[in-house]
């Protein structure tokens, strides 16, 4: 996927903010990478904002960015790091919506159409899901796999509406985040197509309890339908906090 937010700058350059490292707000995962971005200075986006630095900083930091005013090394800057946009909306309900990478490239265009209509009833976590660049092999995004991992997790986690996945494409990644999904109680609509000649994992048909975890046959064309039923009944705005 491409990410618009990779950028690079030049040590010093603009009033930005002079970091050393992460410090305790940042994701664990992310401690390396803002440290390796800070030696090579390059700047990345971060999801939270922090005031840890090392060096002298200029007025308040900004929520997101690091940077390093050291002198840059020849070279140096030069680097283009893909990062993963910060997303959700204040005020809305985040949802995650999830399908298959590798195995679900041909239903590429109808996880776009869930993920538009889903943004009728909350901010979308995981539109990357239906990114027209996104290969069999997923993201390329700085940080690699861990990072992919962990950021999935985080948005899981934060995602206060309902998950919905798309189960008719097999995936390990699918049925994982199905458990962290049941684990944190996070309601969850799995929609299968049973005319997608795969069959469904017993194992998931058999997680389908009570409001929690549904799993709801459809065809393909009718996903708006089945969507628009789903939030009616439980509409995400009854996870947000007052
Ligand atoms: O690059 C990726 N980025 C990403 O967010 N995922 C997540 C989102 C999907 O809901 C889920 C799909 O898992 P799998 O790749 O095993 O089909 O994993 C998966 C990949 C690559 O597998």
């Amino acid at each position: 996927m491409k990410l618009p937010l990779a950028e690079t700058r030049w040590p010093g350059g603009g009033g930005e903010q002079c970091i050393r490292s992460g410090g305790p707000r940042l994701l664990p995962g992310r401690v390396k990478e803002v440290r390796e971005a800070v030696d090579s200075h390059t700047w990345v986006q971060l999801t939270s904002p922090f005031h840890k630095c090392g060096h002298s900083c200029t007025g308040a930091p900004r929520a997101g960015r690091i940077t390093c005013r050291r002198r840059a090394p020849p070279g140096a800057g030069r680097e283009v790091r893909r990062l993963r946009p910060e997303r959700g909306e204040p005020g809305r309900p985040s949802l995650y919506v999830g399908g298959s990478i590798p195995g679900g490239r041909e239903d590429r265009e109808l996880y776009g159409r869930i993920v538009s209509r889903l943004r009728r009833f909350g901010a979308e976590l995981t539109e990357h899901l239906a990114a027209a660049d996104q290969g069999a092999g997923g993201e390329e995004a700085a940080g690699g796999n861990r990072l992919i991992h962990e950021q999935d997790l985080a948005w899981l986690q934060q995602a206060e509406g309902d998950g919905c996945v798309e189960v008719a494409q097999p995936s390990l990644g699918i049925g994982y985040e199905l458990d962290r999904a049941v684990a944190r109680s996070k309601p969850v609509l799995c929609l299968f197509r049973p005319q997608s000649d795969q069959m469904l994992s017993a194992t998931i048909r058999g997680a389908a309890e009570g409001l929690q975890v549904q799993v709801w046959g459809y065809e393909a064309a009718e996903e708006a339908a089945m969507l628009d039923a789903y939030f009616a009944v439980d509409p995400p705005e009854r996870w947000l906090l007052p």
